[in-house]
């Protein structure tokens, strides 16, 4: 008989392949021809979801993966695999499907709790669209609200001391270097020969917490809005990327943008839940 714990795993899993389904039927329309693969547990269902629609429809079609585990599942899915760094100046990809670990109400993402946001930022914001699946644990109002590890912040691991330094005097508390697997001696080392910082914030603000209570964006009082916090950190010297995946009001594209447009999460009830925001220019 199956454990409590089992019985939960089961039905996230099945929570994600319900939302990777629906969102590769909404957004993988069968004109398109280059499409980008983010990384993490639930995009092998992406990946399972596209592969399913077979080579009548797959044929014509690229995949742009965010580092060594998409390359793999591509490959092991027998679907045509490219690289971003084919992808010819002024071209996009049509969609980009990717996970994360926390979602809040605007379609801020944090990401990078697979090591992979640096390259995952870079295909997410070559796409026309950027799609993003999770299971109904992603959902928050604020990050950092469940996904209390930190904020993922790929660094130079030269600069990875002063960068921790930084951190703390931004209100962090506690940040770390990732360490490697276990068995591995030393820092977790990403795909691209960097290290990554965890770094936990108190919760962050969105622009309406700011405008209805009268509250700076700066982390003054402590805690930051998304867009203050990110435009902060991306500036300290070291760090390569962050784990913010955001944008500002009065910026809501979707080409080239790093929220999504729209965010499907697998529910445990077996629906499943799209939340879109609007957007300036073409679906
Ligand atoms: O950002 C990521 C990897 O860097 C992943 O998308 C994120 O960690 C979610 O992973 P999972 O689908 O396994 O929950």
């Amino acid at each position: 008989m199956a454990t409590a714990a089992q019985e939960q795993a089961a039905l996230v899993e099945k929570s994600k392949r319900l939302a990777a389904y629906q969102a590769v039927k909404d957004y993988l329309l069968p004109e398109y021809t280059r499409i980008g693969i983010g990384s993490g547990s639930t995009v092998v269902y992406v990946v399972e979801a596209i592969a399913a629609l077979g080579p009548a429809v797959t044929s014509n079609m690229s995949f742009y993966p965010t580092g060594s585990q998409s390359e793999e599942l591509i490959e092991a899915a027998g679907l045509r695999l490219q690289y971003i760094s084919k992808l010819p100046a002024g071209q996009q990809l049509d969609v980009a499907f990717d996970g994360a670990d926390e979602v809040d109400d605007d379609l801020n993402l944090i990401k990078g709790g697979g090591a992979c946001l640096w390259q995952e930022k870079i295909v997410a914001t070559s796409a026309k669209r950027f799609v993003c699946v999770a299971d109904f644990r992603k959902l928050s109002a604020r990050l950092g609200t469940t996904w209390k590890k930190g904020i993922p912040i790929e660094v130079l691991p030269m600069a990875a001391p002063r960068v921790l330094d930084e951190l703390v005097r931004m209100g962090s508390q506690n940040p770390r270097i990732r360490p490697g697997l276990p068995g591995k001696a030393g820092a977790i080392v990403t795909d691209n020969g960097m290290w990554i910082i965890d770094a936990p914030f108190a919760p962050l603000r969105l622009p309406k917490d700011v405008d209805s209570a009268n509250h700076t964006d700066t982390g003054s009082d402590g805690v930051w809005t998304v867009d203050a916090l990110a435009d902060r950190l991306i500036k300290i010297p070291g760090v390569a990327e962050i784990g913010l995946f955001y944008g500002k009001n009065g910026l809501e594209v979707a080409s080239g943008a790093q929220k999504p447009v729209a965010a499907y999460f697998g529910m445990a009830d077996g629906s499943v839940e799209v939340r879109t925001r609007p957007i300036r220019g073409d679906k």
